[in-house]
């Protein structure tokens, strides 16, 4: 499709938004707007937009479509901009942000004025920010919401999802508060618990250092989205109040009965609470991103000497196999350690399996 696309705000989702879209409409022209210039200049330098532009105001009335990837709270501003604007008719505008019910409220002039506004959240991300982070496969498999309101002609949907189909993620209609309902649940309240597990280590870092030093494989594991952006974070606990407000009930009920047990020495419960817990996570589908990616990963047991990750990565690497990220798991105490190494596909996990086994005596096993 030909046409000005028009990304405002270039971090980690409007850059991968725009790679996306550009690599299936390589003869659309994506405009770029932040208002940090550097961001900016490094959206342009690293070839994510076509364009960078210093006006909001003015591109968006050039603009064919437009995709408001800014922090929630800034969406909300972008869109009160919008209202005071002379659109292109037929233009379609769409947001990214993790929160649906208070953006598409701020959308409703908009819409009465009958532009096209539907509201987006690709259900995929990371802990990293900026546009340095933007992949044009971040959203690949991911499920992406659309909430459009009953002004929204379905040809206009289905016009949206062709400009995204780049991101090849799987779409899925929900209303903002059901959107943000489940949102609360496997995405934004995960991300408080994520914070105080870090609070609580820090607490009592202050009595013993070696808490940080020790910190390992399943803190780190748990605590890694601790690392995101608190601005945005900030903003989307703003957003979503009320649903967040009856989650934290929910959990500080969850977290009495399960002391209860632990209080009791109830082994039976404290075991079934776990069990449970375990069958729930692994029924979990896998290899679909969304509220949990899917990595392809192959483990393998390695003994501890010095280069083993190199002669291992040196025979992948003859085999033109690619890794997406390595990792050692766990410091233990005896003489083999677990190398997790991540794939992009499946066949290339396949095909590292092998390698691997060809060349080496090393077990290697896919959870
Ligand atoms: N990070 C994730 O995992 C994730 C996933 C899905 C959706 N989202 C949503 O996507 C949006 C962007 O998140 P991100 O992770 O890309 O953040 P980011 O920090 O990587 O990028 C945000 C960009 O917006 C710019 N910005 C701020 N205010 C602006 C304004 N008024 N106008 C134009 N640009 C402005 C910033 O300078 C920055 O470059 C947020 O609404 C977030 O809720 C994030
Ligand atoms: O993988 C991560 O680091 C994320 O936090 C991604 C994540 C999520 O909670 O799953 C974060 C916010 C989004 O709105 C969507 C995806």
């Amino acid at each position: 499709m030909r046409g000005n696309v028009l990304i405002a705000g270039l971090g980690l989702i409007g850059g991968s938004i725009a790679l996306a879209i550009k690599r299936v409409h390589p003869d659309a022209t994506m405009i770029g707007y932040d208002v940090s210039g550097e961001s900016l200049r490094l959206a342009r330098s690293l070839g994510v937009i076509d364009e960078a532009v210093p006006s909001f105001a003015h591109a968006a009335c050039e603009a064919d479509v437009i995709v408001l990837a800014a922090p929630v709270a800034q969406t909300e501003q972008l869109l009160r901009e919008l209202v005071a604007l002379p659109l292109r008719p037929d233009v379609i505008v769409t947001d990214v942000g993790s929160t649906k019910e208070r953006i598409v409220k701020q959308a409703w002039p908009l819409l009465e004025q009958g532009v096209t506004f539907i509201g987006g959240h690709p259900m995929a991300g990371s802990h990293k920010s900026g546009v340095a982070a933007a992949r044009a496969h971040l959203f690949e498999n991911a499920f992406y919401i659309l909430t459009p309101t009953e002004h929204v002609k379905e040809e206009q949907i289905t016009r949206l999802k062709r400009w995204l189909e780049g991101t090849k993620a799987h779409f899925v209609t929900l209303t903002p508060k059901e959107h943000d309902r489940i949102a609360g649940v496997i995405s934004h309240f995960p991300h408080i618990i994520a914070a105080s597990l870090v609070h609580q280590a820090q607490q009592y870092e202050r009595e013993d250092e070696l808490v940080s030093r020790l910190a390992a494989g399943g803190f780190r594991d748990i605590t890694r989205i601790a690392s995101s952006n608190p601005e945005m974070w900030r903003d989307i606990f703003i957003h979503n109040k009320e649903e967040l407000l009856h989650l934290f009930d929910r959990w500080i009920e969850e977290m009495k009965k399960i002391r209860t047990y632990v209080a009791d020495g109830d082994s039976e419960r404290i075991y079934q609470y776990f069990r449970e817990a375990k069958q729930f996570r692994d029924g979990l589908p896998v290899r679909t991103k969304g509220a949990i990616p899917s990595f392809y990963d192959l483990y393998v047991d390695v003994p501890d000497y010095p280069g083993v990750i190199s002669e291992i990565t040196g025979y992948l690497a003859k085999e033109r196999i690619s890794i997406t990220n390595i990792r050692i798991i766990e410091t233990r105490e005896d003489i083999y350690g677990v190398l997790r190494l991540s794939f992009q596909t499946d066949d290339d996990r396949q095909r590292a399996k092998h390698c691997i086994e060809a060349n080496t005596n090393y077990e290697t096993y896919v959870v």
